[in-house]
């Protein structure tokens, strides 16, 4: 495999593809299908919902570095940098939410300590933010990070679902039809950016192919992070030592 997809496939359902293995691990994964079924412990949705809001909170500045590499490499008219910041803008309602949500719960958000994955995680975001990381691998990681919730929300709603009612708005938030749009943007994006490198013929060559090569990398990453997320919530055997 040169790294390249074939004609009129896009890089992204390449990569979907020849890692579906792992993507499903992280979009079907017992946690997520406890909640669809109704046989989740309260427990472990409340153990989420505080590593989550930590997660949330780290995710706000990855965001808007984001921001500042679609200001500096996208076309100014594409609505790359309008879209990030409906990006923002929704965090900060979602900051909001995991407050309201955690009140409801009866979970005290300034005494929830981070646990390792979540440091993990979070300082993976941290190194995505440096000004070496290109705009395409970027976008990549944070298109698949929120295709990982969409996808796993969007299951508990599906017809058959026997979500509990009290956690069909956590659900809504990720699940909906707007978030799906959005995330297929981000999508869009990311294959445009890395299509542009592979393209690219001249004396750049290997720099893009590295680029390509070094977003499945990260791409990977998400998956494996949102995985052990999970894992951490659920409270799976494997789960990460604070
Ligand atoms: C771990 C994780 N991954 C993704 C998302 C969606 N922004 C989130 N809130 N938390």
């Amino acid at each position: 495999m040169d790294g390249k997809p074939k004609a009129g496939v896009s890089m992204t359902s390449t990569w979907l593809r020849k890692h579906r293995l792992i993507y499903a691990g992280a979009t079907r994964h017992p946690f997520i299908l406890s909640i669809r079924d109704g046989t989740v412990d309260l427990s472990a949705f409340k153990r989420w919902l505080g590593q989550d809001y930590i997660f949330v909170r780290a995710f706000v500045p990855f965001v808007a570095s984001v921001l500042i590499k679609a200001w500096k490499n996208s076309d100014h008219e594409s609505g790359d940098i309008e879209l990030v910041l409906s990006g923002v803008a929704a965090l900060n309602d979602e900051i909001e939410w995991f407050k309201q949500e955690a009140s409801k719960w009866g979970v005290e958000l300034s005494g929830v300590v981070p646990e390792k994955t979540t440091r993990d995680y979070c300082r993976f975001l941290e190194d995505l933010m440096s000004p070496d990381v290109d705009y395409a691998v970027a976008m990549t990681a944070f298109w698949a990070i929120e295709a990982v919730y969409q996808e796993s929300f969007a299951h508990c709603l599906e017809e058959g679902s026997k979500t509990p009612p009290e956690l069909q708005e956590a659900c809504q938030r990720w699940g909906n039809d707007g978030f799906g749009q959005y995330c297929s943007s981000l999508r869009n994006i990311a294959d445009r950016e890395l299509e542009k490198s592979a393209s690219d013929g001249g004396p750049l060559v290997k720099v893009s192919e590295d680029m390509v090569t070094k977003a499945e990398v990260e791409f990977q990453r998400v998956l494996e992070y949102e995985v052990q997320f999970w894992n951490m919530s659920h409270g799976s055997p494997g789960r990460s030592a604070p």
